[in-house]
C-alpha cells in the first residue's frame, strides 16, 4: 500500500533550484533513506514533505490525498510526523511527561494535563510503552539534560510515535550521537513498528546501508538514483558523483 507520494516537487532560492523534479513513494512498511552530499537538498526536501515548506511545484499525496496545500499540523493529524535534526525537548520535564503530553496533544485532551497522573493511567501506560519500544524504559524519568545525547534523540522519536505516524520523516537521528552510543539508537530504529513507512535523512552510512530497505540519492537538487541497497551499492553514477571513485560503501 503506498502511503506517501512526492510527483515533480520543484523549488527554487533566487535563482538556485534547491528540488528540481523531485519524484518518489513510500509504502507501509519501507524504510526509505534520502542521502546526498553537503547542500543536496535533502532537508529541503523533507521540508516540503512536512509542510514546513512550500513547493513552487508539484504535488505530496498522502494516502491519496492530495495535502500539498497543507500547513504540517494537518499533515500530523493525517499521520505524516516528523522529527528535527535540532532537539525540540523541554531539558528539565521527565520524558514520560513528555510523551503523555504527546499523547494528549493528538487526543486534543491537553486539559488533562492539569490534573494528578492517577486521572489518565492510559495515557501514562500508552506513553510508557512507546518509551519500551524504544528501550528508553530506563530513562523514563529522567529529564533530557541528565541524559546520553543518543536517548535524547530516542526521545525525539518517541515524541513523533506518540502521535501515531502512517509515514514518519526522521532527519539525521545519528547527528551529533557519539560512536558508543550508535549501536543502541539504531537497535532502537530497527525495532519501529513493521507497517510504518519511513524516511530518514542520514548522513552516517553505515545506519544508512543497515536500516534502509531503498535509498533515494539527491545531487544538486534533483534525483541521481533509487534502488535499492545493493543497487546503489554497486551504481557507478553515484560512486562518482557523491561516494568517491573508491566507493567507499
Ligand atoms: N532558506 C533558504 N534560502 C536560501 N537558500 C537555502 C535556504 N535553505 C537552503 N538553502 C540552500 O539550498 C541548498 C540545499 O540545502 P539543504 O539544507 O536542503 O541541503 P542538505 O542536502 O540537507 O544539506 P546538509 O546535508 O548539509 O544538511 C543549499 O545550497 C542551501 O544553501
Amino acid at each position: 500500500m503506498t502511503l506517501l507520494k512526492v510527483e515533480h516537487l520543484k523549488k527554487s532560492f533566487g535563482g538556485l533550484k534547491v528540488t528540481d523534479d523531485v519524484s518518489f513513494s513510500l509504502s507501509a512498511g519501507e524504510r526509505l533513506a534520502i542521502i546526498g552530499p553537503n547542500g543536496a537538498g535533502k532537508t529541503t526536501l523533507v521540508n516540503q514533505v512536512g509542510g514546513v515548506l512550500h513547493a513552487d511545484q508539484g504535488r505530496v499525496l498522502l494516502n491519496d490525498t492530495d495535502v500539498t496545500s497543507w500547513p504540517s499540523y494537518k499533515r500530523v493529524a493525517h499521520g505524516l510526523v516528523r522529527t528535527f535534526q535540532i532537539s525540540k525537548l523541554a531539558p528539565d520535564m521527565p520524558v514520560i511527561d513528555q510523551v503523555a503530553l504527546a499523547i494528549h496533544q493528538r487526543d486534543g485532551s491537553i486539559g488533562q494535563m492539569w490534573r494528578s497522573k492517577n486521572s489518565y493511567p492510559h495515557i501514562i501506560d500508552e506513553a510508557a510503552n512507546i518509551l519500551a519500544e524504544l528501550q528508553l524504559t530506563r530513562v523514563a524519568h529522567n529529564t533530557p539534560s541528565e541524559m546520553a545525547y543518543g536517548d535524547q534523540r530516542l526521545v525525539e522519536v518517541a515524541l513523533a510515535l506518540a502521535l501515531r505516524p502512517k509515514v514518519l520523516l526522521l532527519d539525521e537521528p545519528m547527528a551529533g550521537v557519539p560512536k558508543s552510543e550508535a549501536q543502541l539508537v539504531l537497535d532502537a530504529l530497527e525495532r519501529l513498528p513493521a507497517d510504518l513507512g519511513v524516511v530518514i535523512i542520514e548522513h552516517d552510512m553505515d545506519l544508512v546501508f543497515r536500516f534502509a530497505s531503498r535509498i533515494l540519492v539527491l545531487a544538486n537538487g534533483a534525483v541521481l538514483a533509487d534502488g535499492t541497497p545493493d543497487e546503489i551499492r554497486r551504481n557507478d553514477v553515484v560512486r562518482a558523483v557523491y561516494l568517491g571513485k573508491e566507493g567507499q560503501i
